[in-house]
């Protein structure tokens, strides 16, 4: 059976007397990206910090590519690369000094690290000192410090966090080519519309507590929001239609989730439509809907 990049069972981590995480397991094969979504300390950083063996949960275990996490730390026998939430180096450091560095630590070519600096639009400022970049800049820099080394297991915190569209895009770009050479992928981000179409999987936590993990799909079927569907004279097709009537509100189709593979054929099948627009709910509706409308606090305790 294939070996989890990273694993995770029923983890719980007390800071002093505050229970950070509660009983949290989830999986992540290689090659798969999971969205770790939440609300401001929900247990995010901290679930990331376990995988890397910065910090060992109080109860449970968590487990890359089959070993300890935190054993893993003081070996370093597995490729993990990470990009912090607060990205900072030595403000000192040309950029091309900093990713030098961690090159030399990972035993990366100086060519890998010169296509890098061009690839992420550095090349114009990378024997510049840290403290003339830009937030945007020093983020490319951490994104591109964290991909270096091709980890095998790559674990970003917030990562489009102060990079502009384009350079979002060209992160999701490299993260999906990482994805294809078998690289497991964990992004901790509140972007929600951004990382939607790259993830496999989303963990939703809530007061450190696994509020829901599936695919897009899995979890739109899970919400009770609804699927809709327009098409030119719907409103006629509908009167004689005794099976679509049972759908049909507000001047359109609306049904659960799990219906539309049925529908969907009636209509191409039965009334011989074939141009027809589907709207289904987005992971951002799907999230409010499980967080509810009120702010959460991580404080209060479930
Ligand atoms: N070293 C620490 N000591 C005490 N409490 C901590 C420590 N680190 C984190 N916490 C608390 O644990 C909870 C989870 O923090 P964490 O940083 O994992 O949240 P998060 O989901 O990443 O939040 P955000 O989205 O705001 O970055 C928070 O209540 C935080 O205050």
């Amino acid at each position: 059976m294939l070996t989890p990049s990273v694993k995770l069972t029923d983890v719980s981590l007390r800071y002093n007397d505050f229970t950070a995480l509660n009983h949290v397991s989830f999986e992540v094969n290689a090659g798969q990206t999971m969205a770790l979504l939440g609300h401001n300390g929900a247990g995010k950083s901290s679930l990331i910090k376990i995988i890397l063996g910065l910090i060992i949960p109080t109860s449970g275990t968590a487990k890359v590519i089959g070993q300890c996490a935190h054993a893993n730390q003081q070996k370093s026998s597995i490729n993990l690369g990470y990009l912090p939430e607060d990205v900072s180096f030595y403000d000192k450091l040309s950029g091309r000094e900093v990713l030098g560095y961690f090159g030399a630590l990972k035993g990366v070519s100086l060519a890998r690290i010169d296509a890098l600096i061009e690839e992420f639009g550095l090349g114009y400022a990378q024997h510049r000192q840290l403290k003339t970049y830009s937030k945007g800049m020093k983020q490319r820099l951490g994104v591109a410090q964290a991909i270096l080394s091709q980890p095998k297991i790559l674990l970003l915190d917030e990562p489009t966090v102060g990079l502009d569209p384009q350079a979002s895009q060209f992160l999701y770009g490299k993260i999906n080519e990482l994805k294809q050479a078998g690289c497991a992928v964990v992004i901790s981000t509140h972007e929600l519309s951004l990382v939607e179409s790259h993830l496999d999987t989303a963990l939703i936590m809530a007061r450190g507590k696994r509020r829901a993990l599936g695919t897009c799909a899995e979890l739109r079927k899970a919400s009770s929001l609804k699927s809709s569907i327009h098409f030119d004279d719907l409103a006629q097709r509908v009167k004689s239609n005794a099976y679509l009537q049972q759908f049909y509100q507000q001047g359109m189709l609306q049904f659960d989730s799990s219906a539309k593979a049925e529908i969907v054929k009636h209509l191409v099948t039965q009334c011989q439509v074939f141009d027809f627009d589907i709207k289904e709910p987005r992971l951002e509706d799907i999230y409010h809907e499980l967080m509810g409308q009120s702010l959460c606090s991580p404080a209060e305790q479930a």
